[in-house]
């Protein structure tokens, strides 16, 4: 039947054309004396390096040094009809990053979908099988699978068991919070969850609504960067905070592939906003958390290939070309003025 479609992304009978993202359905903690107690090895986050949300998670466990403590698998980037599927043993994927396997969790053996480990741990569970997914191997239960909740774990639950030079990366300091959530606001209604809004729009109205807004945000963004640009590289100056990490997973997707697949295209981040621009080649090429967690192949394939309502014949577009600007390359307008200019 239609309306059960996994690609029907804007309900078939909603009238508005709007896309309403869903409430995550599993929002438990990691708490010292809790159910679940931070422990090495005990936890499994499931990933897919196509995802903003789940891209979040991969970056924060980098630049808080978990990579011995929380170990990850990606699925592959093809999201079919029963949902995120894992690689097979020995598959081609495409692409770099580590850890596209089938789920190496004792006791899911021969498991194929992501949402084989939902059932598993619910057989009546109704919501969606979504990355990232924090699983529990000790209990076979899963923690959390909101991306926003799982980040401020690692920002802190685990730090008993790392090095000083990892307890002290602060990524919500007292002094930034109230700033932190009002930025937090807008770029998730407008940026991370507005891009989404635009390309899964099913009527011309809610499409200009979303991409105006949207825009307007990240206009925003680009007056904010122009003056904190003085006191440092970063969102708010001299250090990175959850701002950086969760405006930057949306950026580095959207030349590459929102301008073209969700119709984003008044502007694009490389010709017209300098400072975003600035900001974004800054983490990517300077910052390993960054960088080594971005995955071109895995994000221009899952989206092209997997939203077929949107894209029916799969094409991936072979640019932009590269996908992103060196510290120093500039497009070619840009490369032309300074030329004029004897710079
Ligand atoms: N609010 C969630 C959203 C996660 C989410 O929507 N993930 C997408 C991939 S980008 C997903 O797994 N979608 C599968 C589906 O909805 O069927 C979070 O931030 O963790």
């Amino acid at each position: 039947m239609a309306e059960d479609k996994i690609t029907n992304w804007v309900a078939p009978n909603d009238k508005t054309g709007e896309f309403k993202r869903g409430q995550s359905q599993f929002r438990n903690f990691i708490k010292k004396g809790g159910e679940f107690p931070p422990e090495a090895g005990r936890y499994h986050l499931y990933v897919s390096y196509a995802c903003p949300w789940a891209h979040r998670t991969l970056i924060v466990r980098k630049l808080k040094g978990l990579e011995e403590i929380i170990p990850f698998t990606s699925v592959h980037w093809h999201m079919q009809e029963k949902g995120w599927r894992f690689a097979e043993k020995g598959e081609v994927v495409g692409g770099e990053g580590e850890n596209v396997r089938p789920d190496p969790v004792v006791g899911h053996e021969g498991y194929k979908h992501l949402r084989e480990i939902y059932f598993q741990v619910d057989p009546e569970y109704k919501g969606r099988f979504t990355v990232p997914t924090l699983y529990d191997v000790k209990q076979g239960k899963i923690v959390s699978n909101e991306s926003s909740e799982i980040i401020r774990m690692f920002y802190t639950e685990f730090d008993d068991l790392l090095p000083e030079k990892y307890k002290k990366v602060e990524l919500f300091p007292a002094s930034l919070q109230k700033q932190i959530e009002e930025t937090n606001d807008w770029t998730y209604n407008d940026i991370n969850n507005g891009v989404y809004k635009s390309g899964f729009a099913t009527t011309q109205e809610a499409y200009e609504k979303a991409v105006t807004t949207l825009f307007k945000s990240l206009d925003r963004a680009e007056q904010h960067l122009r003056t904190t640009s003085k006191e440092g590289p970063f969102y708010f100056g001299a250090s990175i905070t959850e701002a950086d990490v969760r405006l930057y997973t949306t950026i580095i997707r959207f030349d590459v592939v929102y301008v073209q697949h969700f119709k984003t295209n008044l502007r694009t981040i490389r010709a017209d906003y300098p400072y975003l621009h600035q900001w974004l080649r800054n983490l990517y090429w300077k910052v390993p958390a960054f960088g080594e967690t971005t995955e071109f192949t895995h994000i221009k394939r899952h989206y092209t290939k997997s939203h077929t309502q949107i894209n029916p014949f799969s094409i991936t577009p072979l640019g932009p070309e590269p996908p992103i600007l060196g510290l120093d390359e500039e497009v070619a307008a840009v490369r032309f003025a300074l030329e004029r200019a004897g710079k």
